[in-house]
């Protein structure tokens, strides 16, 4: 079956090196990918290649099997929503007209602005507890305020493919679970970047990035061992079970 979106042999140079170099994946259906990996080891550069705001200088990213150069931005936006990490806006909106934006690549000449898009509005901010803010300026709102609102612009785009790069900076640990719950409920198949190697326990597969490579891909249990966590983070980790029930935890201990 051809994946939703698949990478392949994707590189892309920055400077005089390759910040992602010959990099393939392709997504199942429906399931939770995590990227982790050091600060500067091409995570969100790989995110922007899968989204087709960067071009792969070597290789390609597909799309429902077709290459995303060959798309329109509108095909791909009806598809596939992306949280940058720091997305910012200079236009003075509300917030609600900030998550209208993700009904954007729905409307068309013929089809304006209908009940079933405000629906879809009034549904995101819900899903994001900011509701209650909906008539508040944008640019008032606290860093993980904001990012809340980003995740429901692209929960209201109703995408079949979720790209977030650390959604869950900025956020208080209420929100942080709150977030990765929502996401998880959404169905959406999800490419997740995240630091927090917890977090990254909850997805069905990881890739684990190293200096722009791929270094291994899989179930996180099989994947995030004390071996690779020293070799790529340099610190010891210890898996301990959780004292109730949840997923096991990880103590860390720096590496004298
Ligand atoms: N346009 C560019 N030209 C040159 N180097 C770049 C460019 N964009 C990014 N880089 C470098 O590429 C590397 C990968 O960056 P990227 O932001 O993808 O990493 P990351 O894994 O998301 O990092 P972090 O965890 O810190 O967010 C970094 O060393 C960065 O400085």
């Amino acid at each position: 079956m051809t994946p939703l979106l698949e990478v392949v042999g994707a590189s892309r140079r920055g400077g005089t090196r390759d910040i992602v170099s010959d990099v393939s994946v392709g997504l199942r259906p429906g399931e939770m990918l995590g990227l982790v990996g050091p600060n500067g080891s091409g995570k969100s550069t790989l995110l922007n290649l899968m989204a087709g705001l960067l071009p792969p200088s070597r290789g390609e990213v597909r799309l429902e099997g077709r290459p995303l150069a060959r798309l329109r931005r509108r095909q791909i936006a009806q598809r596939l929503a992306f949280v940058a990490q720091s997305a910012e806006t200079e236009d003075r909106i509300s917030v609600r007209e900030a998550v209208e934006m993700g009904r954007t690549p729905w409307l068309e000449p013929l089809r304006s602005w209908s009940p079933r898009d405000d629906a879809a509005v009034t549904a995101a901010l819900q899903a994001v507890d900011m509701a209650h803010m909906a008539g508040r300026d944008w640019s008032s709102l606290s860093g993980g305020e904001r990012q809340r609102v980003h995740i429901a612009r692209a929960h209201a785009q109703q995408p079949r493919i979720l790209l977030l790069d650390e959604p869950t900076n900025h956020l208080d640990i209420h929100h942080q679970l709150g977030i990765l719950d929502l996401i998880a409920g959404l169905g959406a198949t999800t490419v997740i970047a995240l630091h927090d190697l917890h977090h990254a326990l909850r997805c069905d597969r990881v890739l684990v990035m190293q200096a722009g490579r791929c270094v291994a891909l899989g179930p996180p249990a099989a994947v995030l061992t004390p071996a690779l966590i020293r070799e790529i983070f340099g610190v010891e980790a210890e898996i301990v079970p959780h004292p109730g029930e949840g997923h096991p935890l990880f103590a860390f201990r720096k590496i004298r």
